[in-house]
């Protein structure tokens, strides 16, 4: 049985009297540990599929079985980590992550052991130093290291994140995959991931999810990486491996699942 399974899964919304169908027939099976990206076009159902395993969106046909149980509805089991932060601006990054640790581990960790999971979460992303700011006191990059923390602190059978770096630049972005990598060999997560950047794809997946553009999009392909870990990007960048998935993937997007504007 997989870990995590997405079997027929479809979804229509409905909008002034007119059903326009997003997904059709996305079937996924993910092991525990992987760490798995889902690319494709703008528009095309990223983040609708992530919300349907996020349990934010229900599936109109088919469904998402985590360790055989049915998805209906959130739960600590599932963190999202979305691209802009959404952290409380009111509370210090500390309480931040406190706030997540606090529920879903009332009754099960004792005051001492809630205080030090929450500073070993924040250790875990290079953000003690900063625990006592506000949001508003740090950078773009150190809300959405929070941002993991806190998802990281919720023990998720399985960490979601919707384009987590899109929105920092490319600096930034580089140490945030180099970090997110670090924590990923030590913790053995299983991930799903949304991202528009391909490098980022390559370098951090055991297997990349190309998705075929809407509407109906489904799955077009899944491209593994067989890349071993810990992984450099530096010493990536001529590996052979490395260049062919990256390859594998612009052909998939821009070539034999071009945007109908960008084809010509
Ligand atoms: N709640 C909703 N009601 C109606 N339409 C929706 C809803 N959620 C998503 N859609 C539509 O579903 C389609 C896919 O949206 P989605 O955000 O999943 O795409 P995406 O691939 O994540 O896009 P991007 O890469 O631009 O973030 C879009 O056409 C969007 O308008």
């Amino acid at each position: 049985m997989a870990h995590l399974s997405l079997s027929q899964v479809g979804i229509s919304f409905r909008r002034g009297g007119k059903t326009s169908e997003v997904l059709r027939d996305v079937n996924l099976d993910i092991a525990k540990g992987e760490f798995v990206s889902i690319i494709g076009h703008s528009g095309c159902g990223k983040s609708t599929v992530l919300n349907i395993v996020a349990g934010l969106l229900k599936a109109s046909t088919g469904g998402v079985l985590l360790d055989g149980r049915e998805v209906n509805a959130p739960g600590p089991d599932r963190a999202v980590v979305f691209q802009n932060h959404s952290l409380l601006p009111w509370l210090t990054v500390r309480e931040n992550v406190a706030l997540a640790v606090d529920k879903v581990a009332k009754g099960k960790k004792t005051r001492a052991e809630r205080t030090e999971w929450i500073e070993h979460n924040l250790a875990l992303v290079n953000m003690m130093h900063a625990a006592d700011k506000r949001p508003a006191e740090i950078s773009g990059g150190m809300k959405q290291r929070v941002g993991i923390a806190r998802a990281l602190a919720m023990e998720p059978t399985v960490l979601l994140m919707d384009e987590p770096f899109g929105a920092l630049d490319a600096l930034t972005r580089a140490h945030l995959q180099d970090q997110l990598m670090e924590i990923q060999i030590r913790l053995r997560n299983t991930v799903i991931m949304i991202t528009h950047d391909v490098d980022e794809a390559v370098l951090l997946s055991d297997r990349i999810v190309m998705m075929t553009n809407g509407p109906s999009a489904t799955i077009g392909e899944i491209l593994p990486v067989p890349l071993a870990r810990p992984r450099r990007r530096l010493d990536l960048v001529e590996d052979a491996t490395y260049v062919h998935a990256r390859a594998a993937v612009l052909e998939f997007l821009y070539a034999r699942h071009a945007k109908p504007a960008m084809a010509a």
